[in-house]
């Protein structure tokens, strides 16, 4: 369930009377979601969802709406923010940070095509492209200072072959990423299948950008490519991994580092979420009782990137 603060239909009703929307005719609390709660609102006019922050880093919700208002304006597929008459997005509802933004037809794909992969590929590649002029500075909260800073906190749970494999880790990456400097920009930092609505082969927009920082681009196209290339085993799906690259490459060259650097990324990546899911289960569980995401998955995912290295980037 994703409503943790209820609304009445009253609420609801006099909050849209801020912005040019037309009057309420039905509120839905909407089932997905783990952070916030999600309203679909109904008017006469156009379906909406609302979206009550719950928790988080709220100080951090302008970068959000400006980089969301950034990609809408330069014509990507996101929801733009509504702004209401006096040119404001961010509002308080029911004591929490408020936010209107357009409902977007489709469904998230479970089992993607290699159409479908190829959509977020060009859609990723584009949004990298433009997001580079983004003036907007957040820097990544999850890059391998965050994996040095909180790995410790899960080792007393894991077994010694876990710890040793985490430590072996770090310190591989350490030494592969110093120094390395590659192409910055903004992004959105958690881009998984479930953050994007498809119809058909229509990727209709890409959602939840409560991650999105600024950093290596290149980090989040590993965060894609382990969600939506990666069988049970955590091996690569050669026919999604070639759709999503190629469709990204033909929007945003490669540079020699970022090849260079590819395998190590995709580690990366896979070591972020073991550690995140590690501490969701471990240290920090939400308050909310939720079914937490199997950390083993990414634990398969990383083992396998590290037996397996994926085919260069072009
Ligand atoms: N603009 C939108 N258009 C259509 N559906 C949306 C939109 N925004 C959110 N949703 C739906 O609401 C669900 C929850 O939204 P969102 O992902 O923002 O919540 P969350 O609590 O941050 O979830 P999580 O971080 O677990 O993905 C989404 O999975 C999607 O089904
Ligand atoms: N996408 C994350 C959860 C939301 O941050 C995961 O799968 O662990």
């Amino acid at each position: 369930m994703a409503v943790f603060t209820p609304l009445s239909d009253e609420q609801v009703a006099h909050f849209l009377k801020r912005y040019d929307v037309g009057t309420l005719l039905a509120v839905e609390g909407v089932a997905g979601g783990t952070e916030n709660s999600t309203f679909f609102v109904t008017t006469d006019r156009e379906v909406l969802v609302l979206t009550l922050f719950e928790q988080g880093e709220q100080e951090e919700l302008p970068f959000f709406v400006d980089l969301l208002a950034w990609l809408d304006q330069h014509q990507l597929p996101v929801p733009g923010p509504l702004f209401d008459r006096e040119g404001v997005a961010l509002q308080r509802l029911a004591d929490r940070p408020a936010l209107l933004f357009p409902r977007l037809r489709g469904r998230h794909p479970e089992q993607p095509r290699p159409t479908q992969c190829a959509a977020i590929g060009q859609v990723l590649g584009q949004m990298h492209r433009v997001s580079q002029g983004f003036q907007g500075i957040r820097p990544n909260p999850r890059d391998l200072r965050w994996v040095h800073a909180v790995h410790s906190r899960v080792m007393s749970y894991l077994g010694h072959d876990d710890q040793t494999l985490i430590r072996d880790r770090i310190d591989a990456l350490d030494s592969r990423l110093s120094n390395v400097v590659l192409p910055q920009g903004a992004l959105h930092g958690d881009l998984f299948r479930d953050n994007t609505l498809y119809e058909g082969d229509q990727l209709c927009g890409v959602i939840d950008f409560y991650n999105g920082c600024t950093g290596d681009l290149l980090f989040d196209l590993a965060i894609v490519i382990n969600d939506w290339c990666s069988d049970d085993d955590g091996a690569l799906i050669p026919e999604r991994y070639e759709a999503i690259i190629e469709a990204y490459a033909r929007e945003r060259a490669f540079t020699d580092q970022e090849r260079r650097i590819w395998p190590t990324m995709l580690e990366l990546t896979a070591l972020r979420y073991w550690l995140s899911r590690l501490l969701v289960v471990y240290v920090d569980p939400p308050a909310h009782a939720l079914t937490p995401k199997d950390p083993a998955q990414y634990r398969r995912i990383l083992t396998s990137r590290i037996a397996h290295p994926p085919a260069p980037l072009p």
